[in-house]
């Protein structure tokens, strides 16, 4: 078999991105990218794409309509398929057995069970969505339970490693290609099929082959470790704030080492995304099930020192300010977990937010790309909140950076955005309250440049302030006490 048709079930950030540049670099293959919502590939069809990449509209513009199409018609799509991606999300489960930790895969079953019942044919099934080891045995079983006479099907793991904000270049120049199949003659020519799509860009030693499980955990194992890493450099941050280290100074410094590289060592305030967290509770799960509790809890420390560093972050801003934000505007720049994407699943942003809005600040939100009403839906959402009236009335949402900081006691950056570095900070402070505050929870800024306009700054993993021993050693913050 050669494959001329590709079907991915799941248009999100993942199948979206993936499935339009094999389009624009296999124009030898239709790819048809399905979803049960309506409203997302009618997104995808128009010219707002549903989600923000850079490049990312370029690449559809090229090829929707030639060999790319987003359609809701699930079951002709995969019909007609040779191979389907499933790209399906997987979240952490909120219900059940495994609450808050195991992932749902729910949608990944119901996938399995829509191409047992419309397959006429021969497919091949990838699994790209990330999900637990030995999930492939799962979707194997309940497709062979359904198999109709003259269908057979071969199941592969083909995990995806793109981050937000650089996927398409992630997707055409990727570290590797992760291929995981079955050990045997039909797994080997299916392993083969879907090594011929990428070939087509992916320089062959950069395509990796495993076995189906190898391959399932690596891509649990690389986003534990990746977490790891930012946990680490938070965790040093926090030794940093209290002694008068720099963050900045000891990550390059420890970098430097080719042992350890210079990358994922920028100290923040917290990382976010829908990947991370999820991921780092599925394997701390896992580990729990099999009866490996000190694997679980070494894992689980990672994740709880994220939840330590924007706690800290959030209690760090209320101490500077007198002890009090109640009825204090701040001025909050940034509401993506990262830069380069408007997605906001599991931002840092939205608990730095919640912990001031408990205190009973008022937060003037500017974000460049995450829509308005997203920002209030996650502000507003049960998880965060049993108050929702309140936080709506303690929230606005500006369009213009220099309205939001108009009266505002701080500056609160929490998104790494580039432009945030570009803004006039003298015409800013002229119209903040005094003294005006920087909480830098992302270390973008020129702080030297900022006292000298008139600021206070603050940042993570730096003091500014002479007060830094006493604070860190949990004592009373004297009010007025700072110097710059
Ligand atoms: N977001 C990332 O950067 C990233 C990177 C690598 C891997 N992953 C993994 O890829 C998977 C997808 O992530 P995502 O961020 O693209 O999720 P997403 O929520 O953006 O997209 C998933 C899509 O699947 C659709 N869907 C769910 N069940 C369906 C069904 N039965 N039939 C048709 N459509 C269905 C949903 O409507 C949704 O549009 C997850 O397992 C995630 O962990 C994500
Ligand atoms: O040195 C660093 C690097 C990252 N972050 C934060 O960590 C989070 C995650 O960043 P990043 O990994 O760049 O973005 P994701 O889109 O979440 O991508 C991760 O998660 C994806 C989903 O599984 C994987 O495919 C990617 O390989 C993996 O990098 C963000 O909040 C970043 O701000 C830091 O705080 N410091």
């Amino acid at each position: 078999m050669v494959v001329k048709n590709v079907c991915c079930i799941g248009a999100g950030y993942v199948g979206g991105p993936t499935c339009s540049v094999i389009a624009w670099k296999c124009p030898d293959i239709q790819v048809h990218v399905v979803d049960k919502s309506e409203m997302r590939i009618k997104q995808w069809n128009s010219d707002k794409l549903p989600i923000y990449e850079p490049d990312l509209e370029d690449v559809v513009r090229e090829c929707r309509g030639r060999n790319l199409f987003f359609t809701n018609n699930i079951e002709a799509a995969i019909k007609a398929a040779d191979l389907i991606f499933i790209s399906v999300n997987t979240p952490t489960k909120t219900y059940g057995i495994g609450k808050g930790r195991a992932a749902d895969l729910k949608h990944i079953e119901m996938c399995a069970r829509t191409i047992a019942e419309v397959s006429e044919g021969n497919k091949i099934v990838v699994e790209k969505s990330t999900v637990p080891v030995r999930a492939a045995e799962s979707i194997t079983h309940i497709l062979s339970a359904n198999t109709k006479p003259g269908v057979s099907f071969q199941i592969l793991s083909n995990p995806e490693f793109l981050a937000e904000g650089t996927a398409i270049d992630n997707l055409l120049n990727p570290d590797r290609v992760l291929i995981g199949g079955e050990e045997s003659e039909a797994g080997a020519a299916a392993v083969a099929e879907l090594t011929w799509i990428y070939n087509h860009w992916v320089p062959p030693e950069r395509i990796i082959t495993t076995s189906t499980w190898s391959s399932e955990l690596s891509k649990l194992a690389s986003n534990a470790f990746l977490a790891q890493r930012v946990s680490s450099i938070n965790a040093i941050s926090a030794l940093c704030e209290a002694t008068g280290a720099d963050v900045t100074q000891v990550a390059s410094a420890v970098g430097k080492d080719s042992r350890i590289g210079s990358k994922f060592l920028t100290a923040s305030v917290g990382f976010g995304g829908s990947c991370f967290q999820k991921d780092l509770l599925n394997l701390v799960y896992i580990a729990e099930c099999l009866n490996l509790p000190e694997v679980a809890m070494y894992w689980q420390q990672v994740t709880d020192m994220n939840v330590y560093q924007r706690t800290r972050f959030a209690k760090r801003i209320v101490e500077c300010l007198f002890n009090t934000v109640a009825d204090k505007s701040l001025a909050v720049f940034g509401f993506a977990f990262k830069k380069n994407t408007g997605d906001t699943r599991e931002s840092p942003a939205k608990y730095v937010c919640s912990h001031l809005l408990e205190e009973g600040a008022r937060l003037n939100i500017y974000d460049p790309k995450v829509e308005k009403i997203q920002i209030e839906h996650d502000l507003t959402c049960p998880t965060l909140t049993n108050e929702p009236e309140r936080v709506k009335k303690l929230i606005e949402i500006f369009d213009d950076p220099y309205e939001a900081v108009r009266d505002a006691h701080a500056i609160v950056v929490l998104t790494e955005w580039d432009e945030f570095k570009k803004f006039d900070y003298k015409r800013m402070h002229e119209v903040m309250k005094k003294p005006a505050f920087v909480f830098d929870g992302r270390k973008i800024l020129d702080h030297k440049a900022l006292i000298k306009l008139g600021f206070h700054t603050e940042t993570i993993g730096k003091r500014f302030t002479r007060n830094s021993l006493l604070r860190s050693s949990g004592e009373h913050f004297p009010a007025f006490a700072w110097t710059p």
